[in-house]
């Protein structure tokens, strides 16, 4: 059992599933208790006030749910293919993604747009799984520029497609609720592979993920 704070009591919002979260990922949530409990004292504030007593258990809760991609393998999510008679783009738009910067770790969100061509041997992977792979890497401490390639790489290494290009655009709150403090600022990454890097297939497939 996870260590309460002297005084907690019971921790009202603890599921069923006791002290692991939902995915079953064991994080260490008595370390990430002892962390959040020593931050609320270094801000100046009080752990044991009644309104705080519980926070770092739902803190731990909710990273290891927030970061449950770190030790997650895109294999688990791309390993199930089949054969379709289908050699054209294939472009799953508009993936609400969440993730959290790695320099300040507060959120990013936005959405992941994700092409690609099967390569010659028709092998194509499940449309959900497009959007379970975007998960895989934004659950982590990330940067953009890096979901953005990863996502990309991870299609090239399981599918070997003919092409594949990845669009994200975000809002960072770390540019938007502090420093520069630019609410509305939108970053958008791209990274292409294969036939995708054909002017007119990449325009094609731009046309189509921003023709809402
Ligand atoms: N390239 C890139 N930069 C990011 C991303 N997320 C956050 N950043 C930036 O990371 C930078 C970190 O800059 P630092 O100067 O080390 O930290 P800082 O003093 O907190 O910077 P400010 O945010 O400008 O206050 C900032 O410019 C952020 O806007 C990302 O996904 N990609
Ligand atoms: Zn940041």
């Amino acid at each position: 059992m996870r260590p309460a704070p002297a005084g907690a009591g019971p921790d009202p919002d603890e599921g069923a599933l006791g002290p692991h979260d939902a995915v079953g990922r064991a994080v260490d949530h008595a370390r990430i208790e002892a962390a959040v409990r020593e931050i609320l004292l270094a801000v100046g504030e009080d752990p044991d006030r009644d309104g705080l007593l519980h926070t770092p258990a739902r803190v731990a809760r909710s990273y290891a749910e927030i970061f449950s991609g770190i030790d997650q393998d895109p294999s688990a999510v791309l390993g199930t293919t089949f054969d379709v008679d289908h050699d054209e783009m294939i472009l799953v738009k508009d993936i609400e993604l969440y993730s959290v910067c790695e320099h300040h770790l507060v959120p990013f969100h936005g959405s992941a747009h994700v092409a690609y061509i099967p390569g010659p041997d028709g092998r194509v992977v499940g449309l959900s799984k497009l959007a379970r792979l975007v998960d895989v890497y934004a659950r982590r401490p990330q940067v953009q520029e890096r979901l953005t390639t990863q996502v990309a790489d991870a299609l090239v290494d399981h599918l070997a497609p003919r092409g594949v290009l990845v669009v994200v655009e975000a809002e960072h709150l770390c540019m938007s609720m502090r420093g520069v403090r630019r609410p509305g600022a939108r970053t958008i990454t791209s990274t292409v592979r294969g036939h995708l890097r054909n002017q007119a297939t990449r325009a094609e497939a731009m046309s189509l993920i921003t023709g809402r």
